[in-house]
């Protein structure tokens, strides 16, 4: 491609970036809008879903020479998680392009919108090369990945839209890595939010009394601590990968008599309650863990209730880990880490995604699905301030796909589209 074309790449991804997108109150109007124009520039076809009023779904299609043949999903979210704007070195909706470095700063440079604009660009590329795929190719962009999916993808899957775009293999995001390999995830750690509240006598602050609310709690806090530390030694010591063990962080905590300017220093309070972001890797023993929970974390006994915010299963609708295989069995694998290496790429050997992605969504019904973001040497700032992405690594990214999606989207006698996966 030429620098001049390169140029325009940038600006168009600069133009994505500055549309404010950030959770609660996503402009997914102005997003929605502004790719409509770039899918009709990259001559694909367009419609919006309106699944759930206000939530607009994106779904593109590049119409293959073949279109019975099992199609390939590109997705990505286009909804961002909120900033502190002050807190950054240049506003987090300027993607202003540092001359020296090259870096793109702005909310959403690396979560997720640098990939939904990565698969439009390689695909005017593509096309502009001649090349017209043999399997249909959608594109997908979606509200809501970073609340839970459940008015995105979740209702999505569930569409007769969906059933009828005989989805093979899905793409969505992935992570940063400081080196030079790509990461890719054929898994994820499933969410579980929730809340646990005390209830205990109230008393004199000078008092030393058992069962007040907040030595109920503190007492779970000490426990889930234990737990928190036995986890994370493994990841230290190198004996498991962050995705493969639970994390368990504390989300907020609440409690106290609050007054106009503080808290009421000497009473000791009825009530008290702590949020839990846990994550659990797929297929482990969830039994061990709602254990855990009703019996050291939060029991009657101690006079504590909890409630799920978020509850994910850690199996696919099988009863089956959640997992995209990535050996010979998967035959979407070998054509996968062909095209990335044939685009001067490594990858690095496939993870547990340690968040949450809408990628969830898919493989819980079964189809498969790899979590990629192609951006080496580039440190992980999603959700951080000063998130950026270098001009270099998002225009290397563009070739990346562009070997992707020609490679995905060509038949070649492989068992990719044998009967059995067709019915998937
Ligand atoms: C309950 S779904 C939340 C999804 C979110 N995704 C990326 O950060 C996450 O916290 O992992
Ligand atoms: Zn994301
Ligand atoms: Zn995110």
């Amino acid at each position: 491609a030429s620098s001049s074309s390169d140029a325009e790449a940038i600006s168009r991804f600069q133009e994505y970036l500055r549309i404010d997108t950030a959770q609660p109150a996503p402009d997914y109007a102005a997003a929605v809008a502004f790719l409509w124009d770039q899918a009709a520039a990259a001559g694909l076809e367009a419609r919006t879903l309106e699944l759930v009023a206000g939530k607009p779904l994106l779904l593109l299609r590049w119409p293959g020479r073949r279109p019975s043949l099992p199609s390939v999903l590109l997705n990505s979210h286009t909804d961002v998680v909120p900033s502190e704007p002050h807190k950054w070195e240049h506003p987090p909706f300027s993607a202003a392009l540092d001359e020296g470095s090259g870096r793109i700063y702005a909310r959403g440079s690396q979560d997720m919108k640098c990939v939904g604009m990565q698969y439009l660009e390689a695909i005017r590329r593509l096309r502009s090369a001649g090349f017209i795929p043999d399997r249909n190719i959608y594109l997908t962009f979606v509200p809501d990945e970073e609340i839970g999916g459940h008015e995105g993808v979740e209702a999505f899957v569930a569409s007769k839209e969906f059933k009828d775009m005989n989805v093979g293999l899905v793409l969505d995001e992935g992570l940063p890595s400081l080196g030079e390999e790509y990461r890719v995830f054929y898994g994820e750690r499933s969410p579980w939010w929730l809340t646990i509240k005390a209830k205990g006598a109230p008393g004199h602050g000078a008092k030393l009394y058992d069962g007040s609310a907040m030595e109920n709690l503190m007492k779970s806090v000490e426990a889930i601590r234990r737990f928190r530390t036995s986890q994370f030694d493994l990841v230290k010591s190198g004996a498991k990968a962050e995705g493969d063990v639970v994390s368990v962080n504390f989300a907020y905590l609440k409690a106290g008599t609050p007054t106009p300017t503080g808290f009421v220093m000497n009473l000791q309070p009825s009530e008290a309650e702590i949020g839990l972001d846990i994550r659990l890797p797929p297929g482990v023993h969830t039994e061990a863990m709602e254990k855990r929970l009703a019996e050291e974390w939060a029991p009657s006994s101690r006079n504590l209730t909890f409630e799920f915010k978020q509850k994910a299963s850690v199996l696919d609708k099988f009863g089956k880990p959640a997992i995209t295989p990535v050996d010979s069995s998967n035959s979407w694998w070998p054509l996968f880490e062909e095209a990335v290496k044939r685009a001067g790429g490594k990858l690095g050997k496939p993870e547990i995604f340690p968040a949450s992605t809408d990628a969830r969504y898919f493989r819980e019904i079964g189809l498969p699905a790899f979590g990629f973001s192609p951006m080496a040497n580039t440190p992980i700032l999603l959700h951080d301030h000063n998130e950026f992405l270098s001009k270099d690594e998002y225009l290397k990214g563009i070739g990346i796909y562009e070997s992707i999606i020609r490679t995905l989207a060509t038949l070649k006698g492989s068992n990719v589209d044998d009967e059995s996966r067709a019915e998937l």
